[in-house]
Formats: C-alpha cells, structure tokens, sequence
C-alpha cells in the first residue's frame, strides 16, 4: 500500500490546468514508495497535429513534510535541473509557485525520469553516478536556501540516548565509541576545512533505488537519466554525500564489505569532474564510517521508535552495523590522482 490518498482524475486536472500541462489521458498510482503518496500523471498537450504530444509527470503528495519544510527541497531541485544536472523539474504555475494543495495535501508535479533502477550495478553505473554527484554538487554552490543535514551529527545526539536501551552490549558500546569518534572529527582542524570549503547542497540519501537508468546503446550501457528522492536533502560537507554512495553503490550487500575497485571507479568518475582536495582524501575513511553510522542510526530509530502512524516501513539495521564495523575495520583511501 503506497498510495496512501486518493486523487481523483478531476482533482489532477484541475491542477493540470492551473500549470496549464494539458489533457490528463492516465493516473496511476504507484507502488513502490513508502513515504510519500505518488501518482504516475501522463497527459497531452496540442500542438495543433495529431492530436498533441504525450507529457509524463510525477504527482507528489508529502505525507510527512510540511508547507513549509518543502522549499529547500523542490527549489533545489528547480535549481539544480535549470543548471543541467538529471533530477525531476517541479512545474511552476504563472506565478512561479511549485507548491500547491491537492486533497488536502501539499503537492507538487515533476518531470518523471525515463527508466529504472539499477539494483545490481556495475563499474559502468558507478561511473556515471559518480561523475554526476559531483556535477551536482558544483551546480548547488549558488543555491540560495539553506537548511542543515536534518540526519547529521546533532540529531545522532539527540537520538542515541533514545536507542540504547534497545541494543546488546556490544552494540551500544559500539553506538557510544562511534558517536565520541564523530564528535572528535567534528570538531578537528580538517573538518572545518571540509565544512568551509567543500559543503553545500547534498542529496544525502543516493541508493540504488533513488536513481533512474535507461537502456543505452549495446548491452550493459545503461544511461543514466537523473537522481530523485531530494527530500532528506541538506547543507553538508561534499565528501558526506560521496561516502553515502560508496557505502551503497561499491558493497557487498550480503557483508557490507566495499568493492574497491568499483569504489575506486566511482571516485575516479567523481574527480574527473571535482577533484578532491587531500584533506577530504585524508578524511574519506571517517566519512564513510559517518554515513554508515547515519543509516544504522535512523534504521534502529524507525525500527525502535516509529513514529504516531508511521507509514515507514523500517529497514534492516544490521546492515549498517555490518557497514560500520566494516570500514572502522578496513579503512579505505582512494588514491589520489596525480596527473
Ligand atoms: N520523478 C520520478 N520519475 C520517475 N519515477 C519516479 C519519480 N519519482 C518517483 N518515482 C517512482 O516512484 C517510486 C516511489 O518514489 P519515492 O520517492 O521513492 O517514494 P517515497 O518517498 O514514498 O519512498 C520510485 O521508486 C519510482 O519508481
Ligand atoms: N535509504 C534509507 C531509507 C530512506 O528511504 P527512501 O526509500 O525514501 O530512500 C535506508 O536505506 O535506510
């Protein structure tokens, strides 16, 4: 169950018009998404000939956010595809406004990416997730809003004390020593270099399920078409966001052991359009124990402390706890590229 309120196809149109994107010819609801209520919404626009061209849109009811926390996260994606990088636009009416009331709800309609998940990736994929992490990471510099990571440092604080009482000995020590080394990293020299220099807009939660490929030419060139999923969204340090897709895309799901050479191949693809500076070099392997932490934290929260009527469906923590004693296990330096 995902559609979690219904839209008639008169309140979609009703919308359609006042953004004046046409006919609606189909409304769908979709399945798959457990936090938000979405509807494939296809609709044509005459041009005069044949009978119009066919538009295929995303109808997003937030189930979770507010009016006002929703801002930061659809005017940066508004931003972010004014200057190129693949995410969904949000469809603005003549006034310029991207949020609107649909049953009650607030809403906004995007472009729907072509495609779909790629849940066993390769080097290929990698590559291009990579390469277009960093290219919207430069094209969020500019980007005026500003909201804190939400999933960062002060709300594992705030949400350990709650969890321990939950875990076995082991892990709550582990829970404990890992928050004091963050703290520690926080407050270092380094650190603030990061947040000074290489921190802005990140989408802070790219999985494999929040990325959108399409057939390419020949077999295994699957195209990237564009990232979405913008709403745990923050202002953070670069290396943060990198860390998060390393510890998704380049592991092994059933160990959490990181694939270093398609680690080394998303890296690669990320410098060839922003090269790290060698204080992120040298902090990588902390961050990737940060963004392990973040997920183990918010998986034991959700599971542990769901919140009045969640519509989460929690997902496995032990996945992250394997994550995180892996990389303070095994840390992983990329190497710098020299030329
Ligand atoms: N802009 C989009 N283009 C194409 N498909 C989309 C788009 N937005 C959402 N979807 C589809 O809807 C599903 C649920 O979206 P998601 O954002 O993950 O929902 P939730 O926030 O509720 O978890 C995705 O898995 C994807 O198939
Ligand atoms: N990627 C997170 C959960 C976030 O949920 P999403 O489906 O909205 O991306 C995790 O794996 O814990």
């Amino acid at each position: 169950m995902a559609v979690f309120t219904e839209v008639s196809p008169a309140q979609a149109q009703a919308l359609l018009d006042h953004l004046q994107l046409g006919t609606l010819s189909s409304l769908r609801g979709i399945g798959a998404g457990i936090e938000n209520t979405n509807y494939f919404v296809d609709c044509t626009q005459s041009d005069g000939h044949n009978g119009g061209h066919l538009h295929r849109y995303v109808l997003t009811l937030f189930e979770r956010l507010t009016a006002a926390q929703l801002p930061f996260y659809l005017r940066l994606m508004q931003h972010l595809a004014q200057r190129g990088v693949p995410v969904p636009e949000p469809h603005a009416d003549a006034s310029g406004q991207i949020l609107f009331e649909v049953a009650g709800k607030p809403a906004a309609i995007v472009d729907r990416l072509h495609g779909g998940h790629q849940l066993a990736p390769d080097a290929f994929h990698c590559e291009q997730v990579g390469a277009t992490l960093a290219q919207m990471h430069l094209a969020g510099r500019d980007y005026p809003l500003q909201q804190p990571n939400l999933r960062g440092l002060a709300w594992w604080e705030e949400v350990v004390p709650q969890i321990l009482p939950f875990l076995d000995a082991p892990q709550a020590d582990l829970l404990q020593s890992e928050l004091a080394y963050q703290q520690q990293l926080a407050a270092s020299a380094g650190y603030a270099e990061l947040t000074a220099r290489c921190f802005g807009p990140i989408h802070a939660d790219l999985f494999r399920d929040n990325v959108m490929f399409e057939p390419g030419e020949g077999p295994g060139r699957e195209r990237l078409t564009g990232f979405f999923d913008f709403y745990f969204a923050g202002c953070d340090t670069w290396l943060f966001d990198l860390a998060v897709c390393l510890n998704d895309w380049c592991i092994d799901l059933a160990d959490g052991r990181l694939i270093e050479e398609r680690a080394a191949v998303f890296v690669a693809a990320y410098e060839s359009v922003r090269p790290l500076s060698g204080t992120e070099h040298r902090l990588l392997p902390a961050l990737l124990r940060a963004a392990a932490l973040r997920f183990w934290v918010s998986r034991l929260y959700d599971l542990h402390l769901p919140r009045d009527a969640s519509l989460l469906k929690a997902h496995d923590p032990r996945h992250f706890e394997r994550v995180l004693r892996e990389r303070i296990a095994q840390p992983w330096h990329a190497m710098k590229e020299t030329t």
